[in-house]
């Protein structure tokens, strides 16, 4: 089986949401956590979105693993290879979303890639060159107070220069919306210019189909979901693919008990934390006393769960306000904090899980990419949605037990998210 689309994403709520997005387009779509083994099967499979967990980690390392990434997807036949990098372009001054995309315009000997982080469907737009998150610029956004990733500049040629040598020229939102052949001739001229990248404006999903038209003609794309979706909708307009209706895997009810980590301090999370409260225990975890005593924490968070499981499902949450995410990130050792309390996350959902949790709802990329690696997952199929970009999974453990999960985006979902999910977890 040959591959009509390669992704590879640089976290595991990323990676759940392009996969949902490729699903509800018709592909038939595969996340893999991490590169999977050569003899992966890939029979009925059109779209494998790879997992990293590499959007925070030194650029160097970054490249690599998205590099090797690279070379399974095109060995598998993928013509074309989609960076996902997050609607709210999460990165620093180091990367790794100007590294990861030279090293790929690179392999793929691909004179320009097109780079547009805009996924309208959950209120990320761009226009000339600016990113919006809902009706405020992303630095005005709840992004500024990221703890990993805080963002301060909207302006994406701005902060993708600082990432890259490479020259990022700029198609505005009135050339796309002239359509496919203003913009292969507008991205024709910008590589004439010397522009290698080129970030792309788009406000309406009309606008990511023009897009994924002409970019399905490169080697390479840079974008969120909303890029997946022009693409997968112009492999099927193309009759590449043929449009499988229902993508998303239906499939037998895995029961069992059901309970929530969150580690994501975005301002969403932490509403939908607050709206958990009259649906089921919360365990607000202290991250001080975390970060103090991780082993002692954890096991006091499994002690005051496991009784309670039984009765239904509970919240464990380490999110905090921006204030004492301020004060986390003032502490001398602030480079670790979050790998650490990343890390605690992950000793409580293996905890979980021993103890019979069969679902379990994760808020926070990192959180959960540090869970999805200590539950030895390798895999997912696609479930029903959620809310735009977060699907239903279901685990490819190999030897363990089956298990539904939900990986949120901290940014994701309506304020009843959990109550959400859990009505279709089944
Ligand atoms: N109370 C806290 N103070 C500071 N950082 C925290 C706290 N709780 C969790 N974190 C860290 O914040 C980061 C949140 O990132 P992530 O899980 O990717 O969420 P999001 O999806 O919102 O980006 C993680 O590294 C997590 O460990
Ligand atoms: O594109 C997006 O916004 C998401 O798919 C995503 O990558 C979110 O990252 P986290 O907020 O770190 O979960």
């Amino acid at each position: 089986m040959t591959l009509a689309l390669g992704c590879i994403a640089d976290d595991y709520t990323g990676a759940s949401d392009l996969a949902n997005t490729l699903a509800r387009q018709g592909l038939r779509t595969v996340q893999t956590i991490g590169l999977p083994a050569a003899a992966f099967d890939l029979s009925g499979v059109d779209a494998v979105v790879v997992a990293l967990k590499s959007r925070s980690i030194p650029a160097a390392e970054a490249v690599a693993a998205s590099q090797a990434a690279e070379v399974w997807l095109r060995q598998k036949g993928a013509d074309h290879v989609l960076f996902k990098i997050c609607s709210t372009f999460d990165s620093t001054d180091a990367g790794n979303i100007g590294p990861v995309s030279d090293a790929l315009r690179d392999s793929g000997a691909c004179p320009m890639v097109v780079v547009t982080p805009a996924f309208p469907g959950t209120g990320r737009t761009v226009f000339q060159g600016n990113l919006f998150v809902g009706v405020m610029p992303l630095n005005e956004s709840p992004l500024k107070d990221h703890p990993l990733n805080p963002m301060h500049d909207a302006n994406l040629m701005r902060v993708l220069s600082r990432q890259t040598a490479t020259r990022i020229g700029l198609v505005p939102l009135q050339i796309v919306d002239a359509g496919p052949d203003a913009l292969r001739a507008k991205l024709a001229q910008l590589q004439a210019e010397g522009f290698g990248m080129a970030i792309v404006d788009a406000v309406f999903d009309r606008h990511l189909l023009t897009i994924g038209a002409v970019t399905l003609g490169y080697t390479v794309s840079t974008g969120a979901s909303g890029l997946g979706l022009g693409l997968a909708a112009a492999l099927i307009a193309s009759g590449r693919v043929a449009k499988a209706e229902g993508a998303a895997a239906a499939e037998a009810p895995v029961g069992g008990q059901a309970a929530i980590l969150a580690g994501s301090c975005s301002a969403a999370t932490l509403a939908q934390i607050d709206a958990f409260a009259g649906q089921g225990p919360i365990l607000r975890l202290d991250a001080e006393r975390l970060l103090a005593d991780a082993e002692a924490e954890v096991a006091a968070a499994l002690d005051w769960a496991k009784p309670r499981l039984a009765a239904g499902p509970l919240l464990i949450a380490s999110s905090a306000a921006p204030d004492q995410v301020a004060a986390m990130r003032a502490r001398p050792d602030a480079e670790s904090t979050g790998h650490r309390i990343e890390q605690a996350m992950a000793a409580i959902a293996e905890g979980l899980v021993q103890a019979g949790t069969r679902r379990l709802i994760v808020a926070g990329g990192e959180t959960s990419g540090a869970v999805v690696d200590r539950l030895s997952i390798s895999g997912f199929r696609i479930g029903a949605e959620i809310a735009p970009g977060v699907p239903v999974l279901r685990a490819m453990s190999g030897q363990g037990p089956d298990l539904l999960m939900a990986l949120k985006s901290g940014n994701f979902g309506g304020t009843d998210f959990f109550t959400d999910a859990l009505a279709l977890m089944h």
